[in-house]
């Protein structure tokens, strides 16, 4: 797997950091269908709602890592480009969420320009040619067969993670995979990120802390900077990225789909860790969420029936109605930890 990823060519992650206690699954032992490796993940997502998922000796598996490498080179050729042609694609220009976002960091540039935290969101329907395509650069449209193959494989390997989790739930077959159809509108993009190193920030890391609003997120990174909020403790631990591996984490719509019994833990991201501090650091996250027309509510059925009902009426919005409330009233991805009114994240592109 070494040869797979390009883990190696980084300095290790630092031994002695206290980890977050991931739990890894065998996707291929989930294509073959062996329901004990999802039960230990599905026993386990309550405390984290958070899981490795180990694409080593699965074909789909190890063609989502190698393409994952790809995409890494295109992102980081993408984010080289001059600020003023990334501008072009950025979020007041093309849309207020499917766009090149970005903040700025106290580094400054060769030119003493301030270097830019960035992230670009490229949504699937663009990819797949099931919408009007918004601009993007040439970087982005010349690899277009690798974003499709990616987007589809993501979708595949979700697909297989959505069925287990119906059969756990014991739901009807297919209800989830219904509120999920591929070739229907819906929120999933990849994300691009690139953050620049720095000095640990209370203030910064506290405004970073987020829970992902989708179903599932698959996120390939290759240096820490990632930290989950233990849920008993609330100490917040560094993920370690894993060579063959990517992350898997459940999003709020699954909260509200299982009526609490799913996990969708609060994570943000801080500067690398001591060893690998002073390196750019880049992820790699395929969102997928429900379909936009998908009203986001408990689902009826299964062990979910059991759940307690909520004493306040639910707030019932579409998939896309929730999307565009949050990404008006903040700037990037989820909902703060703090109840109090969101001060968005500044995010300024010369209009
Ligand atoms: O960069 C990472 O490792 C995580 C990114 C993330 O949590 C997000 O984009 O929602
Ligand atoms: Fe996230």
């Amino acid at each position: 797997m070494a040869q797979l990823t390009s883990h190696h060519t980084l300095p290790p992650f630092p031994e002695d950091l206290k980890t977050a206690p991931l739990v890894s699954v065998s996707f291929a032992k989930l294509e073959a269908d062996d329901n004990k490796s999802f039960s230990d993940f599905f026993q386990a997502r309550q405390e984290l709602g958070f899981f490795y998922l180990d694409f080593v000796g699965s074909k789909l598996g190890e063609t989502i890592t190698s393409e994952a490498e790809e995409l890494n080179k295109v992102q980081k050729e993408f984010f080289a480009l001059p600020n003023g042609v990334k501008d072009v694609y950025g979020r007041p220009h093309l849309h207020p969420f499917y766009a090149y976002r970005y903040t700025e960091t106290e580094g400054k540039d060769e030119n003493g320009a301030p270097l830019r935290n960035a992230n670009y969101n490229l949504r699937k329907d663009d990819i797949l040619g099931q919408c009007e395509r918004l601009a993007c650069h040439p970087l982005i449209l010349e690899p277009q067969d690798l974003f499709e193959r990616y987007v589809r494989h993501c979708r595949a390997a979700v697909d297989v993670l959505l069925e287990h989790l119906n059969a756990h739930l014991q739901l009807p077959a297919g209800t989830l995979a219904n509120l999920h159809r591929i070739h229907e509108r819906s929120g999933d993009h990849v994300r691009f990120t690139q953050n620049h190193p720095g000095a640990f920030n209370e203030e910064r890391a506290r405004s970073a802390e987020h829970t992902d609003f989708g179903s599932l997120t698959i996120l390939f990174n290759w240096l820490g900077g990632l930290q989950v909020r233990l849920p008993v403790t609330e100490e917040w631990v560094y993920v370690k990225p894993i060579p063959g591996s990517c992350i898997v984490n459940l999003g709020d719509a699954m909260v509200k789909f299982t009526a609490g019994l799913l996990r969708s833990n609060i994570h943000r991201v801080v500067p690398a860790p001591s060893t690998q501090a002073h390196l750019i650091r880049n992820s790699l996250v395929f969102f997928t969420r429900p379909e936009d027309k998908v009203v986001l509510k408990r689902l009826k059925g299964g062990i979910i029936d059991a759940q307690p009902q909520s004493e306040v009426p639910e707030l019932e919005m579409t998939s896309h109605e929730w999307i565009m409330g949050v990404f008006t009233s903040k700037g990037f991805e989820g909902k703060a930890r703090n109840p109090e009114p969101q001060v968005p994240v500044p995010v300024s592109i010369p209009a």
